[in-house]
């Protein structure tokens, strides 16, 4: 998507077309995370002593350092990308002119997808244990928790797209000015879009997740476990081989927590939409 045009970053097709390729990105980055244990270690605060004086967990601190990096080279001036530390470096790239396309907002809730990423997602994806490989473990983390958060706060573009469509415009006004947030969840809703969502995403995770054997045929997760494979088994309690994630935990991360906190930014944003802003007089009653 290039948001430097205002046409492409207001197209609700297009963004569904973002959402969709987030999937794959999301779904190889899950498998990717899930070759290596828990690692719990990496999370808990004040088991190093860093450089940058940092008193949280390494993955914190390795997260920070990365991200310190990215904002030189002006990530964080994009309207889709959000930093997860700060404070961050001004860019050492000249400024890029992207048109106005979202409403002055301040909307950031990598919090809570770093809060539900460590307590809902690395659990189901990882083996218990310790493998010793920390520094694997937080890039990998440090990928998911990029996907995930831009993901979710494409909200704020949708939500920018479905208050600009005319058919709905007046509804949204009348519902923002009460504060009704849920009418305006109900609004933005479409259960249609969320049950093909679920569908795809099971059959993509199922696929992406499969081995493909010298003879060409497809070995899913599913069919390993049917016919008592050998292939590393889960350790008691996951719900992952070493290597691979089912499809059924994906479909229930999206369902749980990836499209409600979707829906969380955009009724937010939506929330914020009339600060400052000149409602047009054929759209006042
Ligand atoms: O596609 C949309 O209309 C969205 O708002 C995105 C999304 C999602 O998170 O995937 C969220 C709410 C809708 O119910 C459907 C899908």
């Amino acid at each position: 998507m290039n948001l430097l045009n205002k046409n492409d970053a207001l197209s609700l097709a297009r963004l569904r077309d973002v959402l969709i390729r987030l999937e794959d990105t999301i779904i190889f980055a899950l498998i990717e995370r899930a070759q290596f244990a828990l690692n719990d270690c990496t999370y808990q605060p004040g088991v190093y002593k860093y450089d940058n004086g940092s008193q949280g967990s390494f993955l914190e601190y390795f997260l920070h350092e990365m991200e310190k990096v990215h904002a030189r080279v002006r990530r964080y001036t994009s309207p889709d990308e959000y930093p997860f530390t700060s404070p961050l470096p001004e860019p050492m790239l000249p400024t890029l002119d992207f048109p106005p396309t979202l409403h002055p907002n301040n909307i950031n809730v990598n919090k809570d997808i770093m809060e539900r990423y460590l307590q809902d997602i690395v659990p189901k994806i990882c083996a218990p244990g310790d493998d010793l490989n920390y520094g694997s473990s937080a890039t990998r983390d440090t990928e998911c928790l990029q996907a995930l958060s831009k993901r979710i706060h494409y909200g704020k573009f949708i939500a920018e797209s479905k208050f600009m469509d005319p058919t709905q415009q007046k509804t949204y006004i009348k519902l923002i000015q009460n504060k009704d947030r849920d009418g305006i969840m109900e609004l933005l809703t479409n259960r249609t879009v969320e049950a093909a969502l679920l569908r795809r995403l099971r059959r993509k995770a199922l696929i992406y997740g499969s081995d493909i054997t010298e003879t060409g045929e497809v070995v899913t997760k599913e069919k390993e476990v049917e016919e008592g494979s050998t292939a590393t088994a889960a350790a008691p309690g996951a719900t992952t081989t070493s290597r691979k994630i089912q499809a059924d935990v994906v479909a229930d991360l999206y369902e749980r927590f990836v499209i409600p906190l979707t829906k969380e930014v955009e009724v937010e944003y939506l929330l914020q939409r009339l600060d400052g802003w000149q409602i047009p007089e054929d759209t006042k009653n």
